[in-house]
């Protein structure tokens, strides 16, 4: 039985007061779905969070991590400062950080490892763009994307991780794959997994997924939930599509 996942990914949106409110109402819902959830916050609040959150069923994650443990890199923060401030999962390879940050497949498997290593959680995500779904290459972008991972952490390491497929065609776009469409692209991820003996990890559909389509999405057959963008910024958005994968 696979585990099923709401992550939230704030991206960089939010400040003290705001996610004072969302935190409050999404602890006080006192969530009873099976899903597991987190939300990913801007490093700056990851203390705030962390006392939010504190004796909740609300997993803390990060955004990003460094694929350096520690050192002269000014800007980066370690996987072991995340976890020092009680973070368990942290998002690598968003296709915001590939297109806008250059980080390439090595630094998405690099980043992967460094996160393991710290007993940290990966939420690996991968994605094909627009002009590459049009030409054909959905299925050979997602899987050399996956591949580039897992030759780097092994069948071991990624039994540890979570696998996120975001069309980045679908991220705050509004327009959201079918059902149809993320199941396929799932299925690929599934039997490529199967193949490396990788059988029980999550993957989670991310790309504009709301209240109001989320259960058609995780009704798909190997879809294990979601990682939601703008929707996890609205406590009820984000409780009620936490329901739908529950
Ligand atoms: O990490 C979340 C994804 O980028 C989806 O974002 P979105 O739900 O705003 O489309």
């Amino acid at each position: 039985m696979r585990n099923t996942w709401v992550i939230g990914n704030w991206k960089m949106n939010g400040d003290l007061a705001a996610n004072a409110a969302l935190l409050k109402d999404i602890v006080a819902a006192s969530f009873s779905g099976s899903a597991n959830l987190a939300v990913c916050v801007p490093f700056p609040y990851l203390a705030q969070a962390q006392q939010a959150l504190a004796g909740s069923r609300v997993l803390l994650g990060a955004q990003d991590v460094s694929q350096f443990e520690q050192g002269a890199y000014t800007g980066e923060v370690s996987a072991k400062m995340l976890k020092d401030f009680g973070v368990a999962l942290v998002l690598v390879g968003h296709s915001e950080r590939r297109s806008l940050f250059a980080d390439i497949d090595e630094v998405v498997a690099a980043k992967a490892w460094a996160a393991l290593t710290a007993g940290l959680t990966p939420v690996v995500c991968v994605g094909e763009t627009l002009e590459e779904r049009e030409a054909g290459q959905a299925k050979t972008v997602v899987l050399n994307q996956l591949k580039a991972v897992a030759d780097v952490v092994g069948a071991q390491g990624l039994t540890k991780c979570v696998l996120a497929y975001e069309p980045v065609w679908a991220i705050g776009t509004g327009r959201t794959a079918s059902p149809e469409q993320a199941q396929e692209v799932h299925g690929w991820l599934r039997v490529a997994l199967a193949d490396m003996a990788v059988a029980q990890i999550g993957i989670l559909y991310g790309g504009s997924v709301k209240a109001s389509n989320a259960a058609d999405i995780f009704n798909q057959a190997d879809v294990d939930g979601g990682l939601i963008g703008g929707a996890s910024l609205v406590a009820s958005e984000f409780l009620s599509i936490a329901a739908a994968a529950s």
